[in-house]
Parts: structure tokens; sequence; C-alpha cells
């Protein structure tokens, strides 16, 4: 991956679902260091996006690059060495140990299918650390609550240290203090060590506050991206969710924050 050009990129992306056409004129990118929200409405598009920037499912035309390469173009264990893809809900063993589960994470790293290595257990160590389950490598996953389990899944794509994290709603079963621990973890990550992410967010106050940039899905096309501030505008939210948007300014921090009410011209529940 080159350091100036962006981590990922795409270009008039489509992708259909049997006949259904679910992604049209996609153009995206994302570079090193950067935060990048997909929002939008349900069913708009954004985990289908999210499965085919990880190569999970292949485009229906147009293109994703990685680097200066087609993402097409990289052997599967290559790809999961660069590309970290945290999905929404992950089906895994309920006997399966915390640890053990994390340490899957290191797949792509290893060199046979022997036994653990230093470097791989300080990066499952650490990954748990992170999402604050480092007292819980030897829990079966089945003990955990859903957002211990959503905690232990990001530790999986943490301990791959790929250098793209694709993550679809990794706050999705947290309690307040764990979005706002993931979110931060995030932006660290991104910021001092350089990773890129993309990651779909239904919470736009945690997209306004920790993305960099946005990008409003709006029936499978890309309605807006930019700015967390040029892209959360009344009108944009009317146009995407349906619902009045008002700006209000947070008294303490001077963060903008935004209120919503329901548009009663708008008929389903
Ligand atoms: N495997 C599938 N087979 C058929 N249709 C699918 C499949 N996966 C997704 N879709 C359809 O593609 C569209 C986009 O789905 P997707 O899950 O990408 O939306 P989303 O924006 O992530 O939604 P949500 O916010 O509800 O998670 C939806 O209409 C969905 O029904």
């Amino acid at each position: 991956m080159t350091t100036t050009g962006p981590a990922l990129a795409t270009r008039d992306l489509a992708c259909g679902i049997g006949r259904r056409t679910v992604l049209t004129g996609i153009d995206l990118e994302v570079r090193r260091g950067d935060v990048l929200g997909l929002i939008g409405a349900n069913g708009t598009g954004k985990s289908t996006l999210l499965r085919v920037l990880a190569g999970v499912r292949a485009p229906s035309a147009g293109e994703v690059r990685l680097g200066e390469e087609p993402l097409a173009s990289y052997p599967a264990r290559d790809r999961a060495r660069r590309i970290a893809f945290v999905a929404q809900e992950e089906a895994a063993p309920s006997d399966l140990l915390v640890g053990e589960l994390v340490a899957l994470g290191r797949l792509p790293h290893a060199r046979s299918w022997g036994g653990v290595d230093d470097t791989s257990r300080t990066a499952v160590d650490e990954a748990l650390r992170l999402v604050g389950l480092e007292h819980a490598a030897r829990v079966p996953l089945d003990q955990l609550s859903g957002g211990e389990r959503r905690r232990a899944v990001l530790a999986r794509g943490l301990a791959q240290q790929a250098p793209l994290l694709l993550l679809d709603e990794p706050t999705n079963h947290l309690d307040i203090r764990h979005q706002l621990a993931v979110m931060r973890l995030v932006r660290r990550l991104s910021r001092e060590h350089g990773r890129a992410v993309v990651l779909a967010l239904h919470d736009l106050d945690l997209a306004a506050t920790f993305c960099d940039r946005l990008a409003v899905l709006h029936h499978g096309t890309l309605l807006a991206c930019g700015t967390p501030d040029d892209v959360l505008t009344p009108d944009v939210l009317h146009d995407a969710f349906g619902v009045l948007a008002t700006r209000v300014t947070h008294p303490l921090t001077g963060r903008t924050h935004l209120l919503f009410s329901h548009d009663e011209r708008e008929t389903h529940p």
C-alpha cells in the first residue's frame, strides 16, 4: 500500500444481488489515517458496500482498488493481511473461548497451521486489552453478553493488525460508555497508527464526532460525501432518512449535535 495515494478507492462501483441492483455509481476513497463513516437508512446498502470493499462479495461493475492494485488481484491470504473486516453479525461456535476467537485474527499471518507464536500472542493480548476483555480470554463465547461478544469479535479484527479496517456497526449492542470507547479506539488507530477505517454507523452523533468524512447512502447510491458539517444538513438528512433535523450547539463543548423530529408527511411509522 502506498503512503501517498488512497488506501482504498472505488470507481463507479455497482453490486447486484440476484436480479436486484443494490449499489450503483459508488465513487469513494479513504486514505491512511482517515475514518470514513457510512450512514443511511436501513437497507440502503451499507453492509453490502462493506462486503464488496472487503472482497467478500464481487462487484457487478466498477472496481475496488486496494492501494495501487485492483482488490481482485490480491490472493485471499494477502488480502486478509491488509483488510480486517468485522461484519454486523458473526456466527462462531458457542464453545469457542474468547481468546481462541481473537486468535483467529492471526490466521493470515500464520506461517503454518502449527502453534501460536509470540507476535501473535502479543497481538491477541493487545486486542483483548483494547476492547476491555483482557480478563475474558478463557471464557466461552456463549457466556458473554451481546455487547461483550461484539467487543470480542472486534478484538478478532484488531488482532489481524491490518492497515485497513472495515467495521459494520461496531457500536451495535454496546452501552454508551463502550460505544464511546470503541469510537475513541477507532480514531486512535487511525490517528496514531495510520489505519484507514471505513465503518457503518446508525448513530449520527457518533458519526459526526468521530468520523473525518461521511458517505450518505440512499437507495444504493451516494447521496452526499464530505465532512460531517458539510453532510449532516437538514436537507440531506431529510432526503436520506425522511426526518426533520435541527442542529444545536452543545452548551459545554461547543460541538454541533442533531435533534430529530418525525416528518408528519412521511407515511410509514
Ligand atoms: N443476501 C441477500 N440476498 C438478497 N438481498 C439482499 C441480501 N443482502 C442484502 N440484500 C438486500 O440489499 C439491500 C441492502 O442491504 P444492506 O444489508 O446492504 O443494507 P444496510 O444499509 O446495511 O441496512 P441496515 O441498516 O438495515 O443494516 C437490502 O434491500 C437487502 O434486502
